[in-house]
């Protein structure tokens, strides 16, 4: 049996009195493409973050790359995002006092690469966005769509299994962001990865295999695309 990239099976999660997911089960298979539209405040970003292993989910399971993160500690699933899953936020979030090329080679220096080695591939992987950095340049330095440019690049450095993006083109012009998305998607898929988008942009979600579409944290329906 293959196993799935990501499950989550009857996810649900509330902040105080508001419920943002319930009973949220969803699937993607090794080299699919998934994108999760819905109106603002519908649940997409709370779903990626408890994908992500960054919220634990509060009830249902959640399985990544074969490892339960349900009821994993804080460093088990540290170690499962840090492994198989690449995440880029809406934002970037990127370490504001490292160097945009460390940020982008932390997670091979996270796993024990030698630095010459993970600098290397970080530069590479800023080459293929297109964003031209020095080995000094901090995060400060860098426009919003530069962050996203580079937030993807540390996100595609370590191959991994599950790349899950929130809005990743969403700071870039139409051409830009369209070939970003491009290359993380085929990159990822070429690998056998898989993808989960979160958007609101139609072009975005396009670019998938199955719409996911959430209301008021249900899945309303499903469509496959291709
Ligand atoms: N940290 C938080 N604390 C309190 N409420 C939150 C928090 N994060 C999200 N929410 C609420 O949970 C619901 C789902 O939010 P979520 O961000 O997952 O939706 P979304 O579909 O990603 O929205 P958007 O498209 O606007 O980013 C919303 O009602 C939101 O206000």
């Amino acid at each position: 049996m293959t196993s799935s990239a990501l499950t989550l099976s009857g996810v649900s999660h509330s902040y105080g009195r508001t419920q943002a997911l319930r009973d949220v089960s969803l699937s993607v298979a090794p080299g699919e493409v998934v994108a999760v539209t819905g109106p603002s405040g519908c649940g997409k970003s709370t779903l990626l973050l408890i994908a992500a292993g960054v919220l634990r989910a509060q009830s249902g399971r959640v399985t990544v790359a074969g490892t339960d993160l349900s009821g994993a500690d804080d460093t088990a699933r540290a170690l499962v995002r840090r492994r198989s899953v690449g995440l880029v936020l809406q934002f970037g979030q990127l370490v504001p006092d490292l160097p945009v090329l460390d940020n982008v080679a932390l997670p091979l220096l996270l796993e024990g690469h030698p630095p010459a080695d993970a600098r290397a591939a970080a530069a590479g992987w800023l080459d293929r966005v297109g964003l031209a950095v020095g080995p000094a340049t901090l995060p400060a330095e860098l426009s919003g769509g530069q962050t996203q440019l580079a937030a993807a690049a540390r996100a595609l450095v370590h191959g991994p299994a599950l790349l899950l993006a929130d809005e990743p083109t969403a700071s870039l012009d139409t051409r830009s962001g369209r070939a970003l998305l491009e290359l993380m998607v085929s990159t990822t898929v070429a690998a056998g990865g898989s993808v989960l988008l979160v958007t609101h942009d139609n072009t975005v979600a396009a670019r998938a295999d199955r719409e996911v579409r959430l209301r008021d944290g249900v899945i309303e329906h499903e469509v496959a695309l291709s």
